[in-house]
């Protein structure tokens, strides 16, 4: 296992070792978060947990479903007691840029749903700033060749996410993901504003405010959490 994995291995199975009996869970998508759900039914089965798992996003469904996690939607549980997913970049205020595997809306509703979000990460994505990692925003189709146009007029070198064969990614809702090469995101409250103006765009991956605590895997496993850091 490489370093970066082996970081994410721990970050989950920590993440695993917080989830307490009768808890509804929000299981989030993505490599990191599969080492948590790997770790969570294995306590399920051997200490008999009652759980129920609202997932994220059918590759989330199907892994959750092959482990025997009993799993409902988000409209059949009364709230989520807290949510554990990974990220593609989080900053110093414990604000992420989500969606590499897609799943940015289900993401985004499962998290506004949950009464604590924890993120899971490697080494890697912890940085000052925003932007090294692509801004995913998810776009309905109809008008996004249009919508293409008018990020790249505003200088955000804009990408359609493909599929190894070329053709364009469709996300669990059907929309398409644009891909905005910003390198750095200096405001982000005001490119989230500006996003959520935007006719056309379904959501973006900007999670201002929303995170928790982070779990940081490493040598030294380190936990971050809001409550903790300055200015909040
Ligand atoms: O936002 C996500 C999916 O939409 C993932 O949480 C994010 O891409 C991190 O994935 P990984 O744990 O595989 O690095």
């Amino acid at each position: 296992m490489d370093r970066i994995t082996e970081q994410k291995r721990q970050a989950g199975e920590y993440a695993a070792s917080l989830i307490t009996d009768g808890m509804i869970v929000g299981l989030g998508t993505g490599s990191t978060v599969k080492f948590f759900i790997e770790k969570l039914a294995e306590r399920i089965n051997r200490e008999g947990l009652d759980i129920v798992g609202v997932t994220t996003s059918r590759q989330t469904s199907s892994l959750a479903k092959g482990w025997g996690i009993k799993l409902k939607s988000v409209d059949e549980v009364p709230a989520i007691d807290l949510t554990i997913d990974g990220a593609d970049e989080v900053d110093t205020n414990l604000d992420g840029i989500k969606g590499g595997g897609a799943a940015l809306l289900f993401e985004k509703i499962v998290a506004l749903n949950s009464k604590r979000n924890i993120w899971i990460v490697d080494q890697s994505k912890y940085h000052d700033k925003l932007g090294q990692f692509p801004l995913p925003v998810e776009v309905v189709p109809y008008g996004s060749h249009q919508l293409l146009k008018r990020f790249e007029a505003a200088d955000m070198a804009p990408t359609f996410r493909r599929l190894p064969d070329g053709q364009r990614l469709t996300t669990d809702a059907g929309n398409y993901i644009i891909d905005l090469h910003l390198a750095v995101i200096e405001h982000p409250q005001a490119l989230a504003y500006y996003l959520e103006q935007t006719i056309g765009v379904v959501e973006h991956g900007l999670f201002l405010n929303v995170a928790d605590a982070v779990i940081i895997g490493g040598e030294k496993l380190v936990v971050i959490e809001r409550e903790n850091i300055e200015n909040h």
